[in-house]
């Protein structure tokens, strides 16, 4: 399975590249059937594979899920080839319907996928029930209020595989500048979230939140690998290797190095200082039995004080699905709207307009800003 989001060409081609229309099927994943960039994609697709195999291919080759069953007729893909799902579910929420169950079970099998969807409605459950002492979003969702809005420490890395999904689901949905009442308000809410899986962000980023801006990190670990790989003449398997990093880096981050501790280990004086870390820097730790679509299931949940708690199975993205709507009820915001995303999408109408207006008909740049002339201008000199 490719998958493809950026309206970039260069992505498109990387992914058709090698693939043969006659045995490939697209799936266009789109609620509103209107997203400029998906569209373009589709439409871009929908040319590869009518350009080899004719136009009455397209219903052949191409599904669609969307809650726009109107736009996918037109389209030209065969409305019973649709896979619906309910208008209020949010983008970034949508994992668990069609959105996510479709093209996971094509790749997966749709007993792997019940199985995630069993996991997540674990998470439902325990979320509607658990008493708050225990209840693992909101343990993560006050952790995130304490660091962000009590501590103002404003982003939080990862070191997990689904870094991604958290970026889309956090910032797209707290990152907000008022209440749900149209308020301004009065502190910082949302977070920045990045993150790196395995140990690729301790060679980049890992620097930065050591001994410079203090970050609250989230690390996220599994105990038994599906990869058992064990050199023989190494001193631990890969998995161990791995992580020791995991462990290690809490630690690290949690309690640093003192001069007094660089000075025993005879540091060099004029080292001591770069040398120090401050310790001090929040972290939590999520500690996986294994990687299944269920599970990802009983986790012992770790903060910096060794508090431990364990839950029964969860399914990790629910998990902070629900944590990011702990967040936004405590600070007031609505966390399922995203207005945010719409004024640069208006902007580039205008942009696409003129560049559709210089290139047919010679048209001026004119309507923006002295910066935006001159880079458009330019643009379309070359
Ligand atoms: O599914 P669509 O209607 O194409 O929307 C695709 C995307 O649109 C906007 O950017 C939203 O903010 C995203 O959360 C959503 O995933």
């Amino acid at each position: 399975m490719c998958s493809l989001a950026n309206v970039d060409p260069i992505d498109v081609a990387r992914n058709i590249t090698g693939l043969n229309p006659e045995t490939t099927l697209v799936v266009v994943v789109s609620k509103t059937f209107t997203t400029a960039e998906t569209m373009l994609n589709a439409r871009t697709l929908r040319e590869w594979i009518s350009s080899t195999l004719g136009p009455s291919a397209v219903a052949k080759h191409m599904v669609a899920v969307s809650t726009n069953l109107t736009l996918v007729e037109k389209f030209g893909i065969d409305p019973n080839n649709a896979f619906a799902f309910w208008d209020w579910v949010g983008g970034r929420y949508s994992v668990c319907s069609a959105v996510g169950v479709l093209p996971l079970s094509l790749q997966y099998g749709f007993s792997v996928i019940e199985k995630f969807l069993k996991g997540a409605s674990s998470i439902d459950q325990h979320m509607h029930s658990e008493p708050f002492e225990r209840n693992i979003p909101v343990l993560l969702g006050l952790l995130s209020i304490w660091n962000v809005s009590f501590l103002g420490y404003p982003a939080r890395p990862w070191r997990s595989l689904h870094h991604t999904f958290n970026r889309h689901v956090s910032m797209e949905s707290n990152g907000k500048g008022v209440s749900i009442d149209g308020v301004p308000l009065p502190f910082e809410a949302g977070e920045i979230d990045f993150g790196e899986p395995g140990t690729n962000g301790q060679h980049s980023f890992y620097q930065l939140i050591h001994q410079g801006r203090i970050i609250p990190c989230d690390f996220i670990g599994v105990i038994k690998s599906q990869q058992p790989v064990y050199l023989r003449g190494e001193v631990v398997s890969n998995h161990d290797e791995l992580m020791s990093n995991f462990f290690a880096q809490p630690d690290a981050l949690a309690n640093g190095k003192t001069p007094e501790e660089l000075q025993k280990e005879n540091v060099a004086p004029h080292l001591v200082p770069h040398k120090t870390f401050s310790g001090n820097r929040p972290s939590l730790s999520l500690l996986l039995p294994s990687l299944n679509a269920y599970n990802i299931g009983q986790p012992i949940l770790q903060n910096v004080s060794r508090k431990y708690c364990t839950l029964n199975a969860f399914s990790l993205l629910a998990i902070y699905e629900h944590r990011i709507a702990v967040e936004g009820f405590i600070w007031g915001i609505n966390s399922f709207d995203q207005w945010g995303v719409e004024l640069g999408k208006s902007l580039a109408t205008q942009v696409r307009k003129q560049l559709n207006a210089s290139r047919t008909k010679g048209e001026q740049v004119e309507g923006f800003n002295f910066s935006t002339t001159t880079l458009l201008t330019r643009y379309l000199q070359v």
